[in-house]
Order: structure tokens, then sequence, then C-alpha cells
């Protein structure tokens, strides 16, 4: 079964536009597990533009399902807070400052010694490790000897081609899923899923544990509800 984790950044978007509490994002937290979610996935970054680092410390004090962080731990606050929270799960993705959003994996070879440094790190705090990468198979072998217990495959690529080509669009990440079963890497996906490209992505790769998805479904979420487009977004993956 394919774990959906709802992530909320957007929520928080929302929220700091007005600078008050509204929509409440921890109530819409607990309201995405009430309707089917089985994680809640934050991205904090440093300018704090959507999840302020408060948030995960609110999140963490409620969330029953799987409280998922992630950032970049080149930043020693982003360290300190996941260290401090203590989610079931850090994602390590390589953003650089100022990104409007992650748009590449990690360099899983150039950065070997430093992410096995930060993985053990996370894991001794009992934190479970996924690491963001692209669907490139040398770059699944490199996050292997980094000792992380999952990666995310960063699905931008696929979602963009999608429409072009589903198959051509998917072969990589076939071919990447395979490798990590392969090794044993348990594996994540997220980025840029929605109702017309999941499904397929579900069906097609193998042991797929969790997607992380939230720009898409929250702004289904205007025209269908909260509850129903969660439950839509169960069903692609059911
Ligand atoms: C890691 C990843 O794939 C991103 O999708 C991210 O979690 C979303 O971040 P923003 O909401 O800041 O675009
Ligand atoms: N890890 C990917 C994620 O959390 C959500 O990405 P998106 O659906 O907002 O593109």
């Amino acid at each position: 079964m394919t774990k959906l984790s709802v992530n909320i950044n957007k929520i928080a978007t929302l929220r700091n536009s007005r600078g008050g509490n509204n929509p409440d994002l921890v109530k819409v937290a607990l309201d995405c597990e009430r309707f089917g979610a089985q994680g809640i996935t934050v991205h904090p970054r440093p300018d704090e533009r959507h999840i302020r680092y408060q948030d995960t410390f609110d999140l963490k004090a409620v969330i029953a399902t799987e409280f998922n962080i992630e950032g970049n731990c080149k930043e020693q606050k982003f360290i300190d807070l996941v260290l401090a929270n203590k989610p079931a799960q850090v994602t390590l993705v390589p953003d650089i400052l100022g990104q409007i959003t992650s748009n590449h994996g990690w360099d899983t070879i150039k950065e070997q010694s430093y992410l096995k440094d930060m993985v053990s790190l996370f894991q001794d705090a009992g934190i479970r490790v996924s690491i963001f990468v692209d669907p490139v198979i040398e770059m699944v072998e490199g996050a292997l000897a980094t000792g992380t217990d999952r990666i995310e495959l960063y699905t931008e690529a696929y979602a963009s081609y999608y429409h072009k080509n589903k198959e051509q669009a998917i072969a990589p990440y076939i071919a990447a899923a395979k490798k990590a079963n392969e090794l044993g890497l348990g594996l994540n996906a997220g980025h840029d899923l929605d109702l017309d490209n999941l499904k397929y992505f579900a069906q097609n790769i193998p042991n797929l544990l969790e997607v992380s998805i939230g720009h898409a479904l929250i702004s289904d979420a205007l025209y269908f509800g909260l509850e129903n487009t969660i439950q839509l977004y169960l069903k692609q993956l059911n």
C-alpha cells in the first residue's frame, strides 16, 4: 500500500498572506488525517515564507499519523529543528537559498561523505531518513552508500512529460525504483503529482511506500473540498 502524506505548505502560504491564523494550519493537518491522509509533510524554508519553524512543534504535538519534515540540512537551523522535533521521517532536499521550489535531487556521489554524516546524525536520534534524488541509477546507488533508509524520487520530470508520452516519462522512474528495490532502499516520491498523473505512477512503480503531495491537492480542494479531494487521491493509490 502506498501512503498519502499531504504537504500543507500551501495552507501556511495562505495563512501568512494576512498575518493571522486563518486558515488554521494545525486544524487543517488534523482534518487531513481525519479525512484519510496517512501522513503530514512540511517543508520549512529559511525565509519561513510558508511553514514557520514554530509550526513544526505545534504540528508534532498533535499529529497521530506520520510526520515528515523536508528541507535543506546545509542549514544548521534545519538540523536543530528536526532534532528538536523528532519527526517520524526527515527528507533531505538539496535546496539553494531563495529557491522558489525544489528543483533537483542530491548528487549522492559527490556529496556522499557529507550525506553519510547527516544520515547517521538523524538516524542516531531515531528519525528515519529519506534522500531526495533524481531518477538516475547512479544516484540511487550513491544513496545506498550514505546509509539512508529511503529515497524520494523527484517526480517533476515525470509530471511535466506525462501528457506528452507517459511511457517515456515513467521509464527512468521504473528503472530507479527497481534499483532501489534490489538494493533494499525504501521508496517515496513527490513533486507535482496530481489527479491526472498519480494513478499511472503508483501502478507502475514497484513498492512505492509513500507519496507526498501538496500543490495540486490543495488546489483541487478549492473545487472539490478537502475531504473529497483526499478521498480522490487515495483512490488513485489503491
Ligand atoms: C521536496 C519537494 O518536492 C517539494 O515539492 C517541496 O516539498 C515543496 O516545497 P514548496 O511548497 O516550497 O514548493
Ligand atoms: N515531497 C514533495 C512534496 O511534499 C509535495 O510537492 P508538491 O505536490 O507541492 O509539488
